[in-house]
């Protein structure tokens, strides 16, 4: 049974329809990225599996008692706030001591505790975001653009750490990105969006699908298959991908 699934997802703000008809889908273990141009309803299909927004029309149906985790885009923190990483990771629920460093140290936030959440990096700072979800044990993790305004080593970097923690965690993910060739590296299965789903498949399937190219043109091509892997398979020899590597730098 899949984590979740949205059927017939129908969603109109102000007579204009955003989302028409969109099925998606995320099986457990599995990473599913939502691409598509920008206005194309990606965040409001985030919002609709959060529950947030709710559809016109369709339904979303979710295993019972899903353990549901989100890393927004963004979080604004007031600099004149005082607020520690511990202090952060412990809101809105207070965590056992032990759990907070596992999930510290599985998030590559390790010795950053006591700093305070105004003076991390952009990349730290998303990994305090991933270590707060990681924190309910979450079955499915939602990311929506969780790597806008880090550089491209940080966006890598990210994702790698979001490979790693889904190989020992088996969470299924579903996410959104603009990162297309960095999001095609770390991706089971591509949905690529604008208002209905165009096409979906494996990275490969999609980046050849017509419909995917017109949104996106080639560009994103020499990057795929330098990136491009597929789980169901052997790795080439010279094709390491860093699996079980340490990649929280
Ligand atoms: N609450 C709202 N009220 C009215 N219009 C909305 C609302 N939320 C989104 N929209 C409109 O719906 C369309 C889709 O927005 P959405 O944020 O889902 O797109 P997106 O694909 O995530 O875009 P981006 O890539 O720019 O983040 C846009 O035209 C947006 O202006």
């Amino acid at each position: 049974m899949s984590l979740i699934a949205a059927r017939d997802i129908h969603v109109s703000y102000g007579g204009a329809l955003v989302l028409d008809g969109v099925d998606v889908e995320v099986e457990p273990g599995e990473i599913v990225t939502l691409v598509g141009p920008n206005g194309s309803g990606k965040s409001t299909l985030v919002k609709v599996l959060l529950g947030v927004v709710r559809p016109d029309r369709g339904t979303v149906t979710r295993v019972p008692g899903l353990r549901l985790g989100y890393v927004p885009q963004k979080l604004h923190i007031d600099a004149s706030l005082p607020m520690t990483v511990t202090r952060f990771l412990s809101l809105p629920t207070r965590h056992a001591p032990a759990e907070v460093a596992a999930v510290a140290a599985r998030s590559g936030i390790e010795g950053l505790e006591q700093r305070q959440m105004t003076a991390l990096s952009g990349g730290q700072f998303q990994r305090v975001l991933l270590a707060r979800a990681l924190l309910t044990d979450p079955q499915l993790l939602v990311l929506d653009e969780p790597t806008q305004g880090l550089d491209q080593p940080g966006e890598a970097s990210f994702y790698e750490l979001l490979e790693q923690v889904r190989r020992e965690t088996g969470m299924g993910v579903f996410m959104v990105s603009h990162d297309l060739h960095v999001v095609m590296s770390a991706s089971d299965r591509v949905v690529c969006l604008n208002h209905h789903v165009c096409c979906s498949g494996t990275p490969t399937v999609v980046q050849s699908a017509p419909e995917y190219r017109a949104l996106f043109g080639h560009g994103t091509h020499g990057a795929l298959a330098l990136y491009q892997h597929d789980h169901d398979h052997e790795h080439d020899h010279d094709h390491s991908h860093g699996h079980g590597g340490d990649h929280a730098g």
